[in-house]
């Protein structure tokens, strides 16, 4: 059987495309609502327009947010696709994403927040995020 044609369609098993791709659009509010059941600890803002991604943690300590972002950042790298990070008062860590090249969310933002919320850092956090 030629299987190279099915793809999943979890979030976590894809990767993200590059944000130069012409065809690359902003997907409305709809589309963006039928994805948010994947990523349940996350915000849909809109800022001037501009819909984003958004959720916060409390950390521990300082160096523990900076020991956050490392990890976020090595994933982000390996994505190609890289989010906003906000340290904001010693221990809230927020991190914003959206695809700047477009001005708006892509599956790519989606793909992203989905691997965030797998990676471990429990070891990093003051409480557990559903506290
Ligand atoms: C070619 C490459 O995909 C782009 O330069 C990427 C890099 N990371 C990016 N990350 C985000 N969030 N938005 C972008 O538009 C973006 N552009």
């Amino acid at each position: 059987m030629d299987t190279s044609r099915i793809s999943s369609t979890r979030l976590t098993d894809k990767k993200c495309v590059p944000c130069n791709l012409k065809e690359l659009r902003p997907m409305n509010e709809d589309a963006a609502r039928t994805l948010m059941p994947q990523v349940t600890e996350w915000n849909l803002a809109n800022e001037d327009g501009v819909m984003k991604l958004r959720r916060s943690w409390t950390v521990k300590t300082f160096n523990k947010g900076l020991e956050f972002f490392r990890r976020v950042a090595a994933l982000a790298e390996n994505e190609g696709h890289h989010p906003d990070l906000h340290l904001v008062g010693w221990n809230n860590v927020t991190i914003e994403i959206w695809t700047h090249a477009i001005g708006g969310l892509t599956e790519n933002d989606f793909i992203l927040a989905a691997k965030i919320d797998k990676l471990d850092v429990l070891d990093l956090l003051r409480r557990k995020p559903s506290d």
